[in-house]
């Protein structure tokens, strides 16, 4: 299949409901996404070639973000070769965390990756469902920089451009679907 054809297809699964989780916000459900096993595999191999084509550097791990970036994280870093690890809330991850806060709609949040999650030099890329206004991601990218790790690149399923989210960020952003 076609590339244009790949995101045609992931497109016409994601559902939008207006004034989910609240009024005003048009909300973009990716789940419908994972009912049809073609759309699962046309969006991991949209990402694996993207990745396969663009990155001159090794990857050494695909970042997910919790909840989300944890669909398809583990197959992409699976079919790299590569680790996949997490970025999880506050309070889900035993042993020693390494905790970022950021800001969401109503005050703050904290995100935590284990100690050992990444070495130092590693790079890595950060791979999420959306990114709206980036806070999520920068913190991520925060995160990985606080263990040594650099980040290659931002990887989204859908960005919601008048956001401006991908501004917040200081690595190069991809998104399949513009919104
Ligand atoms: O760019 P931002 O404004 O930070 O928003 C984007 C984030 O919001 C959603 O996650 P959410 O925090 O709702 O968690 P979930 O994946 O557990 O539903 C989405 O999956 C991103 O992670
Ligand atoms: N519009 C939206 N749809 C789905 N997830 C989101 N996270 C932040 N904004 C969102």
């Amino acid at each position: 299949m076609s590339s244009q054809k790949d995101i045609e297809l992931i497109k016409s699964k994601i559902k939008i409901i207006p004034d989910f989780p609240q009024k005003g916000i048009m909300f973009q459900d990716i789940f419908p996404v994972f009912k049809d096993p073609l759309a699962v595999e046309a969006l991991v191999t949209h990402i694996t070639s993207h990745i396969l084509s663009t990155q001159l550097k090794k990857v050494d791990a695909i970042v997910g973000l919790d909840a989300r970036g944890f669909l398809i994280g583990p197959i992409i870093a699976m079919r790299l070769g590569c680790a996949f690890v997490p970025v999880r809330k506050r309070g889900k991850l035993p042993g020693g965390t390494v905790q970022v806060a950021y800001q969401k709609e109503y005050g703050t949040d904290y995100f935590e990756m284990q100690d050992d999650a990444i070495s130092a030099g590693q790079n890595v890329i950060i791979l999420d469902d959306l990114i709206a206004t980036g806070g999520s991601a920068k913190a991520a990218g925060d995160l990985v920089g606080k263990m040594g790790g650099s980040v290659l690149e931002y990887i989204f399923f859908i960005e919601l451009t008048f956001l401006n989210g991908a501004k917040l960020l200081n690595a190069p952003v991809y998104s399949l679907i513009k919104d």
